[in-house]
């Protein structure tokens, strides 16, 4: 079993005392664009600083969780993984590189515009403990040295050494299309691109785990609902990771996946929108019907136009959808009954693109949600389906869900939609149904809101 030494504490506590940068979908576009080896390296070399600065400040917030909820066992088993990934990344070996190798990568681009990216408006929603807004974490502060930053080896490894920090356009890409890369960077690539996997492996259950430990300290304390300084500490727990998966799930895919005309990495630069929207509703009536065992669940309607596009990873969008969906099902079948299967009234999916916004409105007639109700709705672990227990099932991806039963859908599919700048809003008629709007920021210059 991992433990944490004092020794390790030390670079823990160093790391988190530096800002997070954030980056914004835009860049990560124009970055891992047709990379090269050269490319890669200076993006392994930015995650190799950024990756433990990040898991540092959420190793110190997992230690000093409120109302005692560090001492359950799930979230220390937490705390230990992302204390391992982090010990992974700082003692991962820099690649032996020659000089000339390491000039070029020090070159950024001359002809291409780097773009900057602009403040994530949902950043003004993950106050911290006190009240007070929390920083973006962008700037030109002090970074740790980690003997791969600069990526001339120079850094003398102890973690105390500081320098300037330069913003992250500058620091993810340089332009090397015209070098010729030695095969240690690749070699280094590789090994990197393995360890990234690994490390995004053993997170892979941390959702649940969280859930589960708040899921204990909630029967402990006796408590029906949770705290709001656990609500905000989920939240903004839930959003770094969904920050620190992007990055890694873009890195590992930018290495492995074969070049593909929409495709950046992870990112599909033509999300067609009515596509991944009917795949959703396809994907949650199937849900719907297994769960109810019904051979027809309540029909839904897609009005969107067929060529709406946009630059966006699509596996986030089908995730808010799908849940939403899922929620407007339920909720029209348990009005209704299911022996009403013939005679339920339609969902209605509307997509419609603004200036800067494409927004997706979906209407149930499911008898909507009492007013006293709305604020529990955001609140991780609040729902109304019985005996809620957590599906062992679930562990393996964010993206397997039951029907319902673990009160996670609307406060994450928040939280991705809010990732890129976009936002979720959900307005109750009381005694007839439901609208969700799912805003999404089409312009796509938003960087990660960091908590
Ligand atoms: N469209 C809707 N109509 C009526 N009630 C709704 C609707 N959407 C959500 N709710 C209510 O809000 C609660 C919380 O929803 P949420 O999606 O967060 O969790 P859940 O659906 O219960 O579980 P899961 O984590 O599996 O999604 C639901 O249990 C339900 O009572």
């Amino acid at each position: 079993m991992f433990r944490i030494t004092p020794a390790l504490w030390e670079r823990i506590h160093h790391y988190a005392s530096f800002p997070q940068t954030g980056v914004s979908l835009q860049q990560m576009v124009l970055f891992g664009q047709n990379p090269s080896q050269g490319t890669l390296l200076r993006a392994s070399q930015f995650l190799l600083e950024e990756l433990p600065i990040r898991l540092a400040h959420r190793v110190k917030e997992l230690d000093q969780l409120p109302h005692n909820l560090s001492d359950t066992p799930s979230i220390t088993k937490v705390k230990d993984w992302y204390a391992q990934s982090f010990e992974e990344l700082i003692s991962f070996p820099s690649p032996k590189l020659p000089p000339t190798v390491r000039e070029a990568l020090m070159m950024t681009s001359s002809d291409v515009s780097l773009p900057e990216s602009t403040t994530n408006p949902s950043l003004s929603y993950y106050v911290d403990d006190y009240g007070a807004p929390v920083s973006s974490g962008y700037g030109l502060g002090p970074a740790p040295s980690t003997g791969h930053s600069s990526g001339n080896g120079s850094g003398n490894g102890n973690g105390h050494h500081h320098k300037i920090r330069i913003p992250m356009e500058r620091r993810y890409y340089a332009n090397t299309t015209a070098v010729n890369w030695p095969p240690e960077v690749q070699d280094f690539n590789r090994r990197f691109t393995k360890a990234l996997e690994l490390i995004k492996k053993r997170h892979d259950p941390t959702v649940t785990t969280v859930a589960q430990g708040v899921l204990e300290w909630k029967r402990r304390q006796n408590a029906r609902n949770i705290n709001l300084d656990v609500q905000h500490w989920l939240d903004r727990f839930y959003l770094s990771r969904i920050g620190i998966r992007f990055l890694i799930g873009q890195h590992i895919a930018l290495n492995t996946l074969q070049p593909h005309p929409d495709y950046v990495g992870i990112i599909c630069t033509r999300a067609n929108v009515h596509d991944i929207v009917q795949e959703a509703i396809e994907n949650a009536r199937f849900v719907c019907e297994e769960h109810y065992a019904m051979f027809k669940g309540p029909p839904v309607q897609l009005i969107c136009p067929k060529d709406l596009h946009f630059a966006y990873v699509p596996g986030h969008l089908s995730h808010i959808c799908f849940e939403l969906l899922k929620n407007s099902l339920r909720a029209v079948v348990e009005r209704y009954g299911p022996e009403a299967e013939d005679h339920f009234p339609p969902i209605k999916v509307i997509v419609v693109e603004g200036k800067e916004d494409i927004t997706i409105k979906i209407s149930d007639e499911g008898g909507g949600i009492p007013r006293s109700a709305i604020p529990l709705i955001w609140t991780y672990m609040y729902t109304t389906m019985e005996g809620q227990n957590i599906d062992q099932d679930f562990q393996a991806s964010d993206f397997k869900a039951p029907m319902a039963g673990f009160g996670y859908g609307l406060p994450l599919s928040r939280l991705y939609a809010r990732y890129f700048g976009g936002d979720l809003r959900l307005i109750s008629m009381d005694g007839f149904g439901t609208d969700v709007y799912i805003h999404l920021n089409r312009l796509s210059s938003n960087r990660e809101p960091l908590p």
